[in-house]
């Protein structure tokens, strides 16, 4: 029996036909009735000393004082069943299971008192994911006797159990009470006053044939248990008995209809490994809240022999459920606490870890990949990791307060990778990355970073920054609120990765879309009753104005329009608009896609909301990307809705709004037909991070940029069509937008910091152009484009010959802020228009940020590195001082002839002038300096 079921019972040796209850977890088919739920209590929060029945206190009574129970050591106990002592021998009194999981919540509990022998009861977890059933039984005193000398229960530790029952004669326990009292431990008061005392105390009771006393085996009490608690024994409880299946038919036939043979398909319990056939496999494992366990088998861990398994569905279950149903049956399986890994089967340099342990190891920048239970050793310095007695496989984050050795030793038992701090960030150099591809060991990733960041000296620290730089660039992008530059972020992301959007992150995407699409109902609803006041009011003028109204013809025809809707979709809408208003939509959610859903069906085909819909352009709140979602918004209000990439492009309010966003991404290869060269197979190894702000994180007076002056370049994103906007105060947005640009431009983080203006939303400028002068603004007043007659056709792309307005437009949009900057840095700004809807046009954007980024490199790249490899490391400090000067002057477009004179007239050494002045001259291709 595992540790978890071990019942304690006294020995009742003088009294034969004696009958105790107690509780054990029912393991039978599923019951068709309803279970009374037992209500979880949460001990952790509850400190609750012992209640004393209602014993008449005799003074001279020793009453035992009970500590009050404290939250369990969580490595110390795996399960242990709880049996309270019973008053009558055919009801249980109370139990609880206290479950060592990594919950705070760890605490089952429950009450049988008023349950027959037999009879189910549901017990429910804290956290109520999982229930478990357990029957009340009633056995013997000869059953009780058997139990208690079962071999998992060892009752000299004491630890499996906190309860004991005991007979009056078995009086040579320490504390315990008095022949006549029942106690209750760790169990709130009002709970356990459902307890009959009177039965307890009261001798007339038939029930009773014997007063009980009780002991409690405090889980960290300090009353001489200690030396019983031995850290061996503690440790020998958390192993983990293999749970076996309940049934098992014939080799390779159902574990439950024992139909079949070894080629039969089946689906395997992730805890006892009982197998199913498909006709068989829903009726074993339920609705599977913890993945495919049997019924019986939740809450239990798993085998971690399945570890690997777990997530990955069957053809067997995307054949029997649907593929949400299966999706989150796997989301469960993968997540859901009884699943994850049990700290204690992690040793670390020797020790086994416990849940804080754990929760470091694999929250910290660079995890272990793909952890097993198994013996570790860890290099706290260089963050080496690998099984013990193998060389390093990884290379983790250091100084991590994980397992039990100091570093030291742990090096020592690779000592083949010991490296004296002396060397500073080595893996950057070109040695150590070839002897580690040679000997297959393991390289740290940039994010593990920090080691390198904690042993270099400044000096040192500089030269991994270089190299840094040149395998990671940054780029900020920036822009107001509206001006698209969340799309850019988003754009980038489905344009450079893989997977670029996580389940998890398309779950809440979905949802968010969901609210919008609500939200743009109301709009329309909103502007439905607009619509109809208008026409009821146009209708009155008409009919007064024309024809009496005829006699008999009722009020209600009168005041019908196309944009009227029936009474019942009427209180939804004016139910709907009033959510709106509260700013409670999110609070509908998610069961509004589910109970609405027919509703919003009918009100989206009703005449009335066509009719408004095609008037959409008079509606001034709907954002033009509405009617996209709009078109679709029956199949978008489903609960099995999957957001495609493209409903997340145009989503709105998926990037957060204030907050910071980044990715990192490659730019792919371009295909082989494209023009091609070993450039562009090199770019596609050069990592990118795109870094989104909106304004509103930049904080006060923008107190946050210096956060980013390690960026290389910043894209600065401005919504053309702004420029018949007013904001709330009546400011034109595109004066904030030039106002805003002033102030990154001119931030001191930014000082010769190149930058990319995306002006956006092109194309709604195209359009817009066409119908609102650009006079609007007062900044762009001296427009006055020469329009050639011929122009015939408005989305012409022949710039050069026959422009249209809108790109004549975005030229002298582009030079004004060209002037403003180069007023402002007197330097050079890049401008590019996009249209963010479309991923080619985001695409060349930011490949031409690629582009920029590549030609400031370029014009740093004569010397500094090549010089950097020649130096040694006294001379580093100089090198660099001197280097960066070199760089500056360079940056500062002074141009490479005063870099140079610098260089002659400081006069490093001479042998840096040998080695150096002849290459500054020749122009290192990109690729050529990135490998040193
Ligand atoms: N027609 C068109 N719409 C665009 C374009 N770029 C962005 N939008 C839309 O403009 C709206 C605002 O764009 P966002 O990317 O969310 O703007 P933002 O800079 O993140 O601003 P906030 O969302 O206010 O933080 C969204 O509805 C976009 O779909 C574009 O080039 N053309
Ligand atoms: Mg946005």
């Amino acid at each position: 029996m595992p540790p978890k079921e071990a019942i304690v019972f006294p020995s009742l040796e003088d009294d034969e036909d004696q009958h105790y209850s107690f509780a054990v977890e029912y393991t039978g088919p599923p019951v068709t009735y309803d279970l009374p739920r037992a209500v979880p209590i949460n001990v952790e929060k509850i400190p609750v000393a012992a209640v004393v029945s209602k014993v008449p206190l005799h003074t001279e009574l020793h009453i035992p004082v009970v500590p009050p129970i404290l939250a369990p050591d969580r490595n110390k106990f795996s399960k242990e069943l709880l049996l309270q002592p019973t008053v009558s021998p055919t009801s249980v009194i109370a139990f609880e299971e206290r479950v060592s999981d990594d919950t705070n919540n760890c605490l089952l509990s429950g009450e049988l008192s008023s349950y027959e022998s037999g009879e189910l009861v549901e017990l429910i977890n804290n956290d109520d994911t999982s229930s478990r059933r357990l029957a009340a039984c009633s056995v013997s005193n000869e059953h009780s006797s058997k139990l208690d000398s079962c071999d998992s229960f060892d009752k000299s530790r004491g630890s499996s159990s906190q309860a004991r029952i005991s007979n009056d004669d078995d009086l040579n326990q320490p504390d315990w009470g008095s022949n006549e009292s029942v106690l209750s431990l760790d169990y709130p008061s009002s709970r356990v006053s459902s307890l009959k005392t009177g039965d307890c105390n009261n001798e007339s009771n038939g029930d009773v044939r014997r007063p009980q006393a009780v002991t409690f085996g405090d889980i960290e009490s300090d009353d001489g248990l200690d030396e019983e608690f031995s850290q061996d024994q503690v440790q020998a409880q958390v192993v983990r008995v293999k749970r076996e299946p309940q049934t098992k038919g014939k080799k390779g036939s159902c574990y439950r209809c024992f139909k079949g043979n070894r080629f039969t398909e089946k689906e395997v319990c992730i805890v006892c490994d009982a197998k199913y056939c498909s006709n068989c496999v829903l009726r074993a494992m339920g609705s599977m809240p913890e993945g495919r366990k049997c019924v019986t088998c939740i809450g239990f861990p798993i085998d971690e022999s399945k570890r690997g398994v777990l997530g990955k569905f069957s053809r067997m279950l995307k054949r029997l459920l649907n593929d949400l149903e299966v999706r989150q049956i796997m989301k469960a399986e993968k997540l859901c606490e009884a699943n994850q890994l049990p700290p204690e089967y992690i040793f670390v340099n020797g020790q086994p870890l416990c849940y804080e342990e754990l929760a470091i190891l694999q929250s910290c920048p660079n995890p272990p990949k793909k952890l097993k239970p198994g013996n570790y050793w860890y290099d706290k310095v260089f963050g080496l990791w690998g099984k013990e007695g193998q060389k390093p496989s990884n290379i983790i984050s250091p100084h991590l307060n994980v397992g039990g050795l100091t570093s030291d030793v742990a090096v020592g038992r690779s000592s083949s990778c010991r490296q004296p701090t002396l060397l500073g960030y080595i893996w950057g150099k070109a040695g150590t990355k070839l002897v580690c591809a040679v000997l297959s060991l393991p390289v740290p990733s940039k994010s593990s970073n920090p080691c390198g960041e904690s042993l270099n000296s400044v000096t040192s620290r500089s030269v991994p920054d270089y190299l840094e730089q040149r395998t990671l660039q940054k780029i900020l992008l920036v822009g107001s609120s509206g001006s698209g530059s969340s799309i850019i972020f988003k754009q980038a992301k489905i344009l450079y990765k893989d997977v670029p959007f996580s389940e998890d992150e398309r779950e809440s995407i979905k949802l968010t879309i969901q609210t919008n699409v609500y939200g743009y109902l109301g709009m329309l609803l909103e502007g439905r009753e607009r619509f109809e006041e208008e026409s009821l009011a146009e209708m009155w003028k008409r009919g007064s104005k024309d024809t009496e109204p005829e006699a008999g013809s009722s009020d209600d025809a009168d005041s019908k329009t196309i944009y009227s809707i029936g009474p019942r979709l009427k209180s939804f809408s004016d139910w709907l608009l009033k959510t709106m208003v509260s700013g409670n939509l999110e609070a509908i959610f998610p069961a509004a896609t589910r109970e609405y859903a027919p509703l919003v069906e009918e009100l989206w085909k009703h005449t009335a909301i066509q009719e408004t819909y095609n008037r959409r352009s008079e509606l001034e709140m709907l954002p033009s990307v509405a009617s996209y979602y709009l078109e679709r918004v029956v199949e978008i209000l489903k609960t099995d809705y999957e957001p495609s990439d493209l409903d997340i492009l145009y989503a709105e309010g998926v990037t957060s709004s204030n907050g910071l966003a980044c990715v990192d991404f490659s730019f792919p290869q371009s295909s082989p037909d494209e023009n091609s060269g070993t450039a562009d197979q090199h770019d596609s190894l050069l990592r990118y991070q795109l870094i989104r702000v909106q304004a509103r994180g930049f904080g006060e007076n923008c107190k946050w940029l210096e956060m980013f002056e390690d960026v290389g370049m910043v894209i600065f994103c401005v919504a053309l069509s702004d420029y018949d906007q007013f904001s709330a105060d009546g400011t034109n947005k595109m004066l904030l937008n030039k106002k805003f640009f002033e102030t990154i431009v001119t931030h001191p983080s930014f000082d010769q910091m190149e930058f990319l203006l995306i002006l956006n939303k092109f194309d709604m400028f195209e359009e817009k152009i066409e119908r609102v002068p650009l006079t609007r603004c007062e900044w762009f007043d001296d427009f006055h484009p020469l329009i050639s007659r011929h122009r015939t056709n408005t989305n012409s792309n022949n710039i050069n010959n026959n422009p249209t307005l809108g790109q004549l437009a975005f030229h002298y949009v582009a030079v004004k802020f060209k002037r403003l900057y180069s007023s402002l840095t007197g330097r050079k700004l890049y401008v590019s228009h996009v249209k963010g809807l479309e991923p080619k046009s985001v695409d060349a954007a930011l490949k031409l940020a690629r582009e920029i980024l590549k030609w400031d490199e370029e014009r740093v790249n004569f010397s500094l590195m090549y010089i950097l490899r020649r130096v040694n490391a006294q001379e580093k400090t100089f090198a660099l001082t001197y280097l960066e000067a070199v760089r500056l002057c360079i940056k500062a477009n002074f141009g490479i002839v005063l870099g140079v004179m610098i260089l002659c007239f400081i006069r490093p050494p001479v042998r840096w002038e040998v080695d150096v002045l002849p290459i500054t001259f020749i122009k290192i291709p990109g690729f050529l300096a990135n490998l040193f």
